[in-house]
Order: structure tokens, then C-alpha cells, then sequence
């Protein structure tokens, strides 16, 4: 099928790329000129694991093309994939300034009728709204439809999501829509969910914020077995051993970031606002997570000054595996430690350059260890492989004092022991400090 995906971001192109890779032939649009130019180099501005070389592959084989020109992107095409971003306002609301935009301008370009579909997440009611805005704009006799089909890949494994996701959510108005988007996505043998686009819309929201709850009820948990001298740890996996709730996504830690979690949960609370629904739940959750990126410093604060003192902060994307930093706890942990008065040296194996732009006063260095060296804390934030790999001994080898806290339950209470550290964790009793213990 000949398919246009508007939008290169980290959805638009990893659904290009797989389309393409499916045999698809797939026109990528931006109206970013710089990152087309470098995307037909095979050059991607982002990392994504196993992307570029996806890419590279597709464009070799001739099934995907990216262009900036809305002519040869709009005037013949389809079916067309919104991918653009849906950003919040200050007030939390859905900034659709984007998507709108790119609906103008295919209506501007458009020679044939087409099937619109949003992968963007957007607001219950949006497809509609956008359909009306459409209507308005195109030529006499051509005629758009809107089909809902939210995105669910993580940042870090955008590949294997699409290719091998638990479901595609297929929402559509009418039976032609409903048959053509089966036809494209059937090769991938992923079950398909087809409903109505206010519910596909919704779904979207749904989940995300369902996953969120995840997250917060069990940093509330890790909050009390603090207190209590419960292992966190241990009640997580006990807990998720029952089927009902499932073991993913109870890793208490700093909190959640991202450009989706944050952002779709205030969303979700304005869209049942809009209804006159308080969502008091959703509420409380974003409250826990805002707090909870928070409770490291608390906890170092608890245990030494902080200022003038050197500091290690490790892992800063929102996640391993991805330089995005939209919304990551690290912004807020090293601000905390900047406004007490620390020497912050920071590292990440990738998204040094994105931190910069927001964080110019961090010292970056070139490897975890240099930032380690004589430090008088640790903080570690985002697990990736090559942080959590290193040993707890060279910790003890490099800092002044050998004083972590770990954001992300990464190492043993048994390795902290043996190894000698002072080691404050999420959840978990401190080692060695045992005034700290249990209260
Ligand atoms: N990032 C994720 O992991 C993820 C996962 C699921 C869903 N989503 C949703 O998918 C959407 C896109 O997210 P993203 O992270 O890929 O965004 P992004 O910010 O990485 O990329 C958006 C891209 O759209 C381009 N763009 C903006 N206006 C345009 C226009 N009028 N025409 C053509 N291109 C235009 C921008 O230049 C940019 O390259 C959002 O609604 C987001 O909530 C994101
Ligand atoms: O048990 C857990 C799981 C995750 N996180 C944090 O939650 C955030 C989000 O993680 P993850 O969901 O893996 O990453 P995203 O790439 O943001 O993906 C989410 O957001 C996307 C955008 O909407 C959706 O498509 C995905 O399905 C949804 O998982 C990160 O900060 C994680 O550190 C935890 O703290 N504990």
C-alpha cells in the first residue's frame, strides 16, 4: 500500500521505518527541513535502538522516501498517518496547535479523497473535531475519513513494539476504514482491537495513565516499607506473582518522566474536567509522582550537607536506552542539588547533549567513573546497562566517601553490604547507616 506518515519524531518514524520494512510504500513528511536532509542520509536525529539501520535498509530497498514538500507528500496520497507531537499546554490541556496544522496543509494539497489516521494521542472528540476543521478547507468533491490508531511503543524499543506490540487499536466510523487498516497491519500477526474512534481514543489515555497508577501506587508502597521495614522489593515481586495484577511496571523508583506519561495523565484529568468528572484518582498519582522525584535529595539531605559537597549523577535520559530527557526525574533531582549548593558532575551514555541545552551548569564528563572520582555521593538515576554494570567496589575505589543512592533499586542490600558502602535505595533500609534502619 502506498501510505504517507506525517511527522519524523520517535513515532512517526519508527512507524515509517517498520510500514516500509513491511513492504509498504511509505512517504515520510516533516516540516523540519534539517532532519529530512540528514534522514536521507540515513543520518536519524534521535537514538532508537536497531532504527538507522532499519532505515538504511528501507531506503537501499526503495520503499520509504522522506520529503518536506507537502506537494509530493499530500497531493496523490491516501492513506495518510498523523504523527506529529500533541505537547501540553501550561494548564495540562492538549496542545493540538501541531496536528491542526498538519491537517490544513494536506487539506491545501489533497487531490483525491483519503483515510486520515491519528496516531497521535489526542483528546476524545479530536478525530471529529478535525474531520469538521477538514471539511471546511478541502476542494469541492474530495472527502477525508479519520480513523483512531494510538500509538503504544516505549521510547528505547520502538522497533520491537512495532513488530511485535500486544495489540494495534483500531478505531473507525465505518467498515471500509475498518477493512483497509486490517489489511496493513495483518502481515504483523498482532491481534487487532477494532472499535469506535472515541473509544480508541480514550483507550489510548486509559492505559497510559492505568500504568502511571501502577507506578505511583507502588512508590506509595515503597514510601510505607520505608517506614515500616518492609523490602519493597520483596512485596513487588510477591505481589506480581498473582496474575490478576501482573508483575510489570511495580519498580518503585523516582518517580515516572517522558513526553507521555506526565503529559497524557494531565491530559486525561482535563479531558474529564471538560465533562465535569473530577478525576480524583489521576490526581492523586500525578501528586505521588511529582513528590516522589523528590524523596532522593530528601533522603541525602537527611544524611549530609550537601553544599560545596561533589556529587556523581548518573543516568539522565527518563529511561535507559534513549537520549530523550523530556520529563526525566533527573531534571528535577539536579536542580534540587544545584539550589543546595552541590558540585553536580554528570553522565549519561547519551543524552549529555539534550541535558546541556536544558542544564548548562552540570559538569559533564566523558564516563560514569570520572564523575565517581573522589566524589562525596552518588546518585543514580536512570539504569542503564552500562551504569548498573559497574561494581559496587569500584565505587568504593573512586569516591572520597562511598555514599550512593540509588533511584533505581539497582544493587542488592547483600552487595551494598559486602562491598562496604553506604547505600540509601527506594523502599529499602539504608546500609550501613543504621540510624537510618528501620523507625
Ligand atoms: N514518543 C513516544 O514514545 C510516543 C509513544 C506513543 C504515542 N506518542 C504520541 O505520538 C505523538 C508524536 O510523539 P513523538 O514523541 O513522536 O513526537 P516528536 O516531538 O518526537 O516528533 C514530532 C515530529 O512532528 C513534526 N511536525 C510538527 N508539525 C508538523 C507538521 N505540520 N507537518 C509535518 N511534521 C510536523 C516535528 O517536526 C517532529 O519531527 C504524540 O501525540 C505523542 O503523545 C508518543
Ligand atoms: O515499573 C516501572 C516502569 C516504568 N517506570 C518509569 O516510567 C516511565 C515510562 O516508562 P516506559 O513506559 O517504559 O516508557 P515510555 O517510552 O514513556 O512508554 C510509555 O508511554 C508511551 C507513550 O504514550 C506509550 O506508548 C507506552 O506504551 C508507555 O509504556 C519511565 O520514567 C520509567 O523509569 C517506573 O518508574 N517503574
Amino acid at each position: 500500500m502506498h501510505v504517507t506518515v506525517v511527522g519524523t519524531g520517535y513515532v512517526g518514524l519508527v512507524t515509517g521505518v517498520g510500514l516500509a520494512k513491511m513492504g509498504h510504500n511509505v512517504i515520510c513528511m516533516d516540516i523540519d527541513h534539517k532532519k529530512i536532509t540528514a534522514l536521507r542520509q540515513g543520518q536519524i536525529p534521535i537514538y532508537e535502538p536497531g532504527l538507522q539501520e532499519l532505515m538504511i535498509e528501507c531506503l537501499e530497498r526503495g520503499t520509504l522516501q522522506f520529503t518536506s514538500d507537502p506537494s509530493y507528500a499530500y497531493q496523490y496520497a491516501n492513506l495518510i498517518f498523523l504523527a506529529v507531537g500533541t505537547p501540553q499546554h501550561p494548564d495540562g490541556t492538549a496542545n493540538l496547535s501541531y496536528i491542526e496544522s498538519a491537517c490544513d496543509t494536506i487539506a491545501a494539497h489533497l487531490t483525491e479523497s483519503a483515510l486520515i489516521v491519528t496516531k497521535s494521542t489526542v483528546p476524545v472528540g479530536t478525530n471529529e473535531r478535525l474531520r469538521a476543521r477538514m471539511a471546511k478547507r478541502l476542494p469541492t468533491g474530495i472527502e477525508v475519513e479519520f480513523a483512531s490508531n494510538p500509538e503504544f511503543l516505549r521510547e528505547g524499543s520502538g522497533i520491537h513494539d512495532f513488530f511485535h506490540g500486544d495489540r494495534i487499536v483500531i478505531g473507525t466510523e465505518n467498515e471500509k476504514a475498518r477493512l483497509w487498516l486490517q489489511e496493513l497491519y495483518e502481515p504483523l500477526e498482532i491481534p487487532m482491537f477494532f472499535t469506535d474512534v472515541r473509544s480508541s481514543e480514550m483507550i489510548k489515555y486509559a492505559s497510559n495513565a492505568f500504568l502511571a497508577t501502577k507506578i505511583s501506587f507502588i512508590n506509595e508502597i515503597a514510601n510505607i516499607c520505608q517506614k515500616t521495614g518492609a523490602d519493597v522489593e520483596a512485596v513487588a515481586r510477591g505481589m506480581g506473582m498473582d496474575m490478576r495484577i501482573g508483575s510489570q511496571f511495580l519498580k518503585a523508583g523516582v518517580g515516572y518522566g517522558g513526553s507521555c506519561f506526565p503529559k497524557d495523565t494531565n491530559a486525561l484529568v482535563q479531558i474529564a474536567g471538560d465533562v465535569k468528572h473530577d478525576f480524583r484518582l489521576l490526581k492523586a498519582v500525578i501528586e505521588v509522582n511529582n513528590q516522589q522525584q523528590e524523596v532522593l535529595v530528601e533522603m541525602a539531605e537527611n544524611v549530609m550537607m550537601l553544599t560545596g559537597k561533589k556529587v556523581a549523577l548518573l543516568g539522565l535520559s527518563f529511561k535507559p536506552n534513549t537520549d530523550d530527557i523530556r520529563e526525566a526525574p533527573s531534571i528535577v533531582i539536579a536542580k534540587r542539588l544545584l539550589a543546595a549548593g552541590a558540585i553536580v558532575r554528570a553522565y549519561d551514555p547519551q543524552a549529555m547533549g539534550n541535558m546541556k541545552r536544558v542544564l548548562p551548569d552540570l559538569l559533564y564528563t566523558s564516563a560514569a567513573e570520572e564523575a565517581l572520582q573522589d566524589a562525596d555521593a552518588a546518585f543514580l538515576v536512570t539504569e542503564w546497562k552500562e551504569i548498573i554494570h559497574i561494581p559496587l567496589k569500584r565505587y568504593v575505589e573512586l569516591m572520597k566517601t562511598p555514599r550512593i543512592f540509588d533511584g533505581r533499586n539497582v544493587y542488592s542490600l547483600q552487595e551494598a553490604l559486602e562491598a562496604g558502602v553506604e547505600y540509601y535505595s527506594i523502599g529499602r533500609k539504608a546500609i550501613g547507616n543504621e540510624t537510618l534502619t528501620t523507625q
